[in-house]
């Protein structure tokens, strides 16, 4: 009888029997032994009666049909029926039967039998019923004193197999045993371990069926104690309850008897469902590990069950055996587990936080350290900023200081410089006879052939003579740290002189035929005003204009823009970007140096004998030009301005008290003391006389270094004055001061004068020294001023007395473009006849420049008082000197007022030359030519 539950099966038997025993009914009454031989010779009876059935009475022979147990056991001792009825129930079951040779005889027990021959049987009987899950029995049982009745329900589990497979095999075969159904004995059969058992626990997951199939096989494995409850038949017990009592008491114990039995029931039921609950309360613990025993017979749990299913963390699902395995070492070893595990885990916990900790500790030593040494760099960083900007100061020092050392060298070479350039012959000139000689690096021999029965040959000495053969590249070489000074802030003048046609246009502008290499001085020293300026832009910033001054008909205008009749003047303003302060430098290609500047002259010379006479005499101008000692040039630094300012008043007015001492020198033969006497500042009768304002001249302070008084003999010079003005080279020292024939444009003219065209001064000069040295320029100055004709401004600014030019002179501009610049060449007066003799005697240089066709100057100089060296000029050649008016405009007028008349054209060499066989010499105004082609 099942549980109404289905879970357990719970023997009806002994639930029967607990019940009749609790209502004191006596089962020792009964003949259980009896009852129990009956029962099993039953069984037994069954048994043969299907073995000999299944192998046929042949085979069977040897077992009866109602067997004794002895006979029984003797009857299948040989395994032979067994084999042969497990064969015809599962055909193949055993392969291979082994037959006795004395299989017909009956073996009594004991007697011989071959004890391989039945063993061999019965083990592969016993083998093959195990693999097909049935009930077996050990071999043992079938020898006297064996348990007959495991043979027994041996064969009733193959017979009950057998049955089950002719009825079609449906379902799960499940052995009922003996008298009871299947169904109803709730005894199970089983295999231990067998696969489809483990099959059917992993086919059916749910609890129930679990706990189903552990009490079914915990059943099993109590065989014992099922087939002691099975031996007692509950027909039995009601036929011993029921026995002896009277017909109409049976219907109430009947009741009371199912009464009883159907609360013993529900209580072990109840009580089962208590040890299962139990059992899931132990097994499923709280780390996650189910346990399942298999419940014994009564359906309890028990403690000690042989196989054990384990799900650790509802992942596995192992079966361990108890006695290796119990719950409560599971758990331990799962929590030991767990626990190593937590402790490993916290190990390495604890090992990571560890080496954190070291990385941090490492990391914070490394923080600090940086920031040490962030702290030494930012240290250093400042003291190195500190040198950096203490080298910057000193390297604006240095650069200062080097400025200055450059231009020292500048001018320990000479403020001015004398550069000697001879002219090549001329395409045409073929078969000509130079009167160079020789040229080495800085002399020049010139050599003539007699004409009075005496050789000429004189070696000059220069600072640079070039020879007919180098290039423009070579010449302006040494002309560049001219250009280097501009930006230094120093006034710089270059200018070429000599003899027309003898090269000077070449040398500033270059030829016709402009191309990169012929490019003259003018156009490179422009382009290296720019490249320096370039290259110093990090520390100065360059400001270049240009000023450009047309003299047109006497008229000075002033463009902007480059002009074809132009005199040039480069202005460059720099500032210096650290410190601030500004250099001034301006360069005056068409200028001759004043009061301070840095000159450069190019002397030309032409190579014909026919122009021998010019050569010398150029060549011992300009020696003695090279003679010169200018004043040490000065550097046009904005805070000097003021100083520079006062220092060129009192040149001027020194110069205004010379001019009148000029006058009333060569009024009075200059003889006069008095001339000396202007010079420390005492007015001499003459300025009175002269001016009429003794006051006025009273304050000039004539300066040391200017005046014409001094300038008697070359020796006087150079002892008393430390300092020279080209000008005053370049002026006749006893000629009246003339102003530049610039600057006397808008003057009015005499008669001569009008017969003059533009640029006659220097035959105005002549005029001067021929006609009347005397009606001198102030007189004129004064006719000028008398017909309200407007002077230029530079006129007043650097020339003519205040009184004259009715300014003060403080209030004169500095820095304009054009000064009394022309110097008054002192005009020697020669018959020609002794040109030659003149030219190499030893008489004064002053003499032999202007006996000869005067070199022409064509360029502009700044500032200064040009004098006269010689007291009475000699009538005659003039020096040529060309303004860059003068060449546009045409020949010198020297000629014109040589002979009264105009002058004819300047000749170039081979041109036709003046009356007197000469050619006016020039300053050339290297700009005054750029552009203008001539
Ligand atoms: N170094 C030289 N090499 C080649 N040719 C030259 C050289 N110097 C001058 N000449 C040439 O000689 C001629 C006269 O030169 P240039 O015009 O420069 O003389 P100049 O002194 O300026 O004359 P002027 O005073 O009349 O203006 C020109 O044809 C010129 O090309």
């Amino acid at each position: 009888m099942a549980g109404s539950g289905g879970l357990f099966t719970i023997s009806v038997a002994s639930v029967v029997e607990d019940v009749l025993r609790q209502h004191g009914t006596r089962l020792s009454d009964l003949d259980l032994a009896s009852r129990k031989a009956e029962e099993a010779a039953s069984r037994r009876y069954e048994a043969a009666g299907w073995l000999r059935k299944t192998v046929g009475v042949v085979c069977a022979k040897d077992l009866p049909e109602e067997p004794t147990e002895e006979e029984f056991r003797l009857g299948l001792r040989s395994g032979r029926i067994l084999c042969n009825a497990l064969n015809r129930v599962h055909p193949g079951a055993v392969p291979k039967v082994v037959e006795s040779p004395v299989e017909s005889v009956v073996v009594p027990d004991g007697a011989a039998l071959s004890a391989y021959q039945y063993f061999e049987n019965v083990r592969n009987f016993l083998v093959a019923v195990q693999e097909m899950g049935l009930p077996t029995f050990e071999a043992s049982d079938l020898e006297q004193g064996g348990k007959g009745s495991r043979v027994v329900n041996c064969v009733l589990a193959l017979k009950s197999y057998s049955d089950w497979k002719e009825m079609g095999g449906n379902g799960l075969w499940k052995y009922g045993g003996g008298a009871l159904k299947a169904t109803s004995s709730g005894k199970f059969f089983v295999r231990k371990n067998s696969e489809p058992f483990m099959n059917t626990l992993s086919r059916n997951p749910s609890m129930n069926e679990k706990l189903q199939d552990i009490a079914s096989a915990e059943q099993y494995f109590n065989g014992d104690h099922l087939q002691e409850s099975n031996e007692m038949s509950l027909s039995m017990l009601i036929r011993a309850v029921l026995g002896g009592k009277k017909p109409e008491e049976v219907p109430a114990l009947i009741e009371s008897m199912l009464s009883k039995v159907t609360e013993e029931f529900e209580r072990r039921i109840a009580k089962q469902n208590e040890q299962v609950q139990a059992a899931l309360k132990d097994v499923i613990t709280p780390d996650g590990i189910k346990s399942f025993k298999k419940p014994n017979a009564c359906g309890a749990l028990p403690v000690t069950s042989r196989d054990m299913k384990i799900e650790i963390d509802g992942e596995k699902c192992m079966w361990f055996k108890q006695d290796e395995l119990t719950c409560e070492s599971l758990i331990t070893k799962k929590q030991s587990k767990s626990q190593l595990k937590q402790h490993k885990l916290l190990e390495q916990q604890e090992r990571d936080i560890q080496e954190l900790k070291n990385v941090v500790h490492t990391a914070k030593a490394g923080v600090h350290f940086m920031q040490m040494k962030f702290s030494e760099d930012l240290c250093n960083l400042g003291k190195h900023l500190h040198g950096l900007a203490n080298a910057a100061s000193g390297y604006h020092r240095v650069l200062e200081e080097n400025r200055k050392l450059y231009n020292q060298v500048q001018d320990l070479k000479g403020n001015i410089r004398v550069y000697c350039r001879v002219r090549p012959f001329l395409p045409g000139q073929s078969n000509c006879v130079s009167t160079v000689s020789h040229i080495d690096d800085e002399s020049i021999t010139i050599f003539a052939p007699s004409k009075y029965g005496k050789e000429y040959r004189r070696a000059f000495s220069f600072n640079k003579v070039f020879s007919p053969f180098v290039t423009q590249d070579e010449v302006f070489l040494d002309t560049q740290p001219l250009i280097r000074s501009v930006l230094d802030g120093y006034n710089v003048c270059i200018f070429a002189y000599g003899q027309t046609g003898s090269g000077k246009t070449f040398t500033m502008s270059g030829p016709r035929e402009f191309t990169e290499q012929s490019r003259g001085v003018n156009y490179r020293a422009l382009s290296d005003l720019f490249d320096l300026s370039e290259q110093r832009k990090d520390n100065f910033s360059y400001d270049v204009s240009v000023q450009m001054i047309e003299i047109y008909n006497e008229q000075i205008f002033s463009y902007h823009f480059i002009c074809l009749k132009i005199c040039l003047t480069v202005h460059v303003q720099g500032r210096d970007l650290t410190s601030g302060s500004v250099l001034r430098g301006c360069m005056h290609l068409v200028d001759l140096a004043g009061g301070q500047a840095k000159t450069l002259m190019f002397v030309h010379i032409s190579p014909e004998v026919d122009a021998i006479g010019e050569t010398i005499s150029t060549l011992k101008f300009a020696e003695r030009v090279a003679t010169v000692e200018l004043g040490a040039a000065r550097l046009n630094k904005e805070s000097g301005e003021v100083k520079e300012l006062k220092e060129q008043i009192a040149k001027l007015k020194a110069a205004l008290a010379r001019k009148e001492g000029g006058n009333e020198y060569l009024q009075n033969s200059l003889t006069s003391p008095d001339t000396y006497r202007s010079k420390s500042g005492i007015p001499s009768p003459a300025h009175t006389n002269r001016f009429g304002d003794i006051g006025h001249i009273t304050q000039r302070q004539p300066m040391e270094d200017v005046g014409n008084i001094e300038v008697r003999s070359n020796s006087v010079v150079k002892q008393k004055r430390p300092s020279f003005d080209l000008q005053e080279l370049l002026m006749a020292t006893d000629s009246p001061p003339w102003p530049d024939s610039n600057h006397l444009q808008n003057f009015p003219k005499s008669d001569d004068d009008k017969e003059m065209g533009f640029g006659d001064w220097i035959d105005k000069t002549v005029v001067n020294k021929q006609e009347s040295l005397i009606r001198g320029q102030n007189d004129s100055l004064r006719d000028w001023q008398g017909n309200g004709t407007q002077l230029p401004e530079f006129f007043y600014q650097s020339y003519l007395p205040d009184q004259l030019c009715g300014r003060d002179a403080t209030s004169r501009k500095e820095g304009h473009d054009f000064d009394i610049q022309r110097s008054r060449f002192e005009s020697a007066s020669t018959d020609g006849s002794d040109e030659l003799e003149i030219a190499t005697s030893d008489s004064s240089e002053a003499d032999m420049l202007w006996q000869y066709n005067l070199p022409r100057v064509t360029t502009t100089v700044n500032g200064g008082v040009p004098r006269s060296k010689k007291p009475v000029p000699k009538p005659g050649r003039s020096p040529d000197i060309r303004t860059p008016n003068q060449a546009v405009h045409g020949p010198s007028p020297s000629r014109k007022f040589l002979n009264g008349s105009s002058g004819q054209a300047l000749s170039r060499t081979g041109r036709q030359q003046n009356s007197n066989g000469v050619d006016g010499k020039r300053f050339t105004s290297s700009s005054s030519k750029m552009g203008n082609g001539k």
